[in-house]
């Protein structure tokens, strides 16, 4: 049975704005993908963002038309085979496209899409709170996480002055609630000595990771900053672009951060995940600040690939507007519905 598929561009604004070291967005612009057959929907989300090593919009925009070219005479299988050379070079497009078609397959076979990536998945996902920049008032969005029940907290770091950031981080854990810990991301902000500065001043303080601790990462100087560092060193943005294509073992971290946005979809992410934690590295599933369609997917994705591992999947709140209702943690874990597929429905004004 033919597939039919059909790419509706959205904007979102965000409710409050978004930095970091690598700059800053006001607004989320995507494509709504939904992928069709025999009186069912699939939902997926395309929305690149190439600051965290997606495609740019246009790239995108011209990987989803040829796909929309080719997907007219053939089924969601044959589609789903074509997809990886329909969209070279245009991972957010072919997450896009590909979770929709996964979306539609799990509803036709009347399976969770958690179970029919991996059968035994959960249905709880932990999901870290999002504080923003540390010069953003982190203060106040950490007791506004902490009364919702969030146990790891995640902070964007070289945005202000190192020696000013070291401050504000001793300053903020003493109002961290007990058994809670940080989760921090340099995005690429520093060089390899004050990397091993911050990590040092990190060594008293409940941190479980660091993010993206060097402008120019090279395994090497990782693995010696990796050897000092009492918490997980990981890998992000930096494994589409200068260490892309690296084996996980050989990145000199212990954890990688997975965003299907950025990896090409749910297969790849997959894989990616299964080879990184067989050579004994962490994996985090983490949203490119998606849409509802978007985080569903991811949602179900984490389930299924690292079920004990806490994820960056509480992105929604960021936004002021969404496509349907979103995955909304509660005391830090987003409960996955039983119901088939991901779980996202589009609100009205999208609809089937
Ligand atoms: O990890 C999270 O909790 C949310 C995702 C996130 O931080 C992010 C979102 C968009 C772009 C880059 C990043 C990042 O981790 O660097
Ligand atoms: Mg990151």
């Amino acid at each position: 049975m033919s597939v039919a598929l059909r790419i509706t561009p959205y904007a979102l604004a965000l409710a409050r704005d978004w930095s970091s070291a690598r700059g800053g967005f006001a607004q989320r612009r995507g494509w709504l993908v939904r992928a069709s057959a025999g009186g069912l929907s699939g939902w997926g989300d395309c929305a690149p963002l190439p600051a965290a090593g997606t495609e740019q919009a246009d790239v995108a925009e011209a990987a989803l038309a040829r796909v929309l070219g080719a997907a007219s005479a053939l089924g969601a299988e044959a589609l789903l085979d074509r997809l990886e050379a329909l969209t070279l070079a245009a991972p957010a497009a072919r997450h896009g496209v590909e979770s929709a078609l996964l979306d539609l397959i799990a509803r036709r076979r009347g399976l969770t899409l958690r179970a029919l990536l991996a059968p035994a998945a959960p249905a709880r996902v932990a999901v870290n709170a999002v504080l923003g920049a540390l010069d953003d008032d982190p203060g106040t969005a950490l007791s506004a996480a902490a009364a919702r029940g969030a146990r790891v907290f995640k902070l964007k770091l070289g945005v202000a002055e190192p020696r000013t950031e070291r401050a504000r981080l001793r300053e903020l854990a003493r109002h961290l609630p007990p058994e809670t810990r940080l989760r921090l991301d340099a995005n690429g902000a520093w060089d390899a000595a004050t990397a091993a500065t911050m990590i040092e001043s990190c060594r008293a303080l409940p941190v479980e990771s660091l993010e993206e601790p060097l402008r120019e990462p090279d395994p090497a100087t990782l693995a010696a900053l990796q050897a000092r560092a009492p918490f997980a060193l990981a890998l992000d943005e930096s494994l589409a672009g200068p260490l892309a294509g690296l084996a996980p073992e050989r990145l000199g971290v212990r954890r990688l951060v997975l965003k299907p946005a950025v990896l090409g979809g749910p297969r790849a992410t997959l894989a990616l995940a299964e080879h990184a934690r067989a050579a004994g590295l962490e994996v985090v599933l983490t949203s490119v600040v998606e849409s509802a369609a978007g985080l569903w997917v991811d949602a179900q994705l984490a389930a299924a690939l690292a079920p004990a591992q806490t994820h960056g999947l509480d992105t929604a709140a960021w936004l002021a507007e969404d496509l349907g209702v979103a995955p909304s943690p509660r005391e830090g874990v987003i409960t996955l519905p039983e119901t088939p597929g991901s779980g996202f429905t589009p609100c009205p004004a999208q609809a089937p």
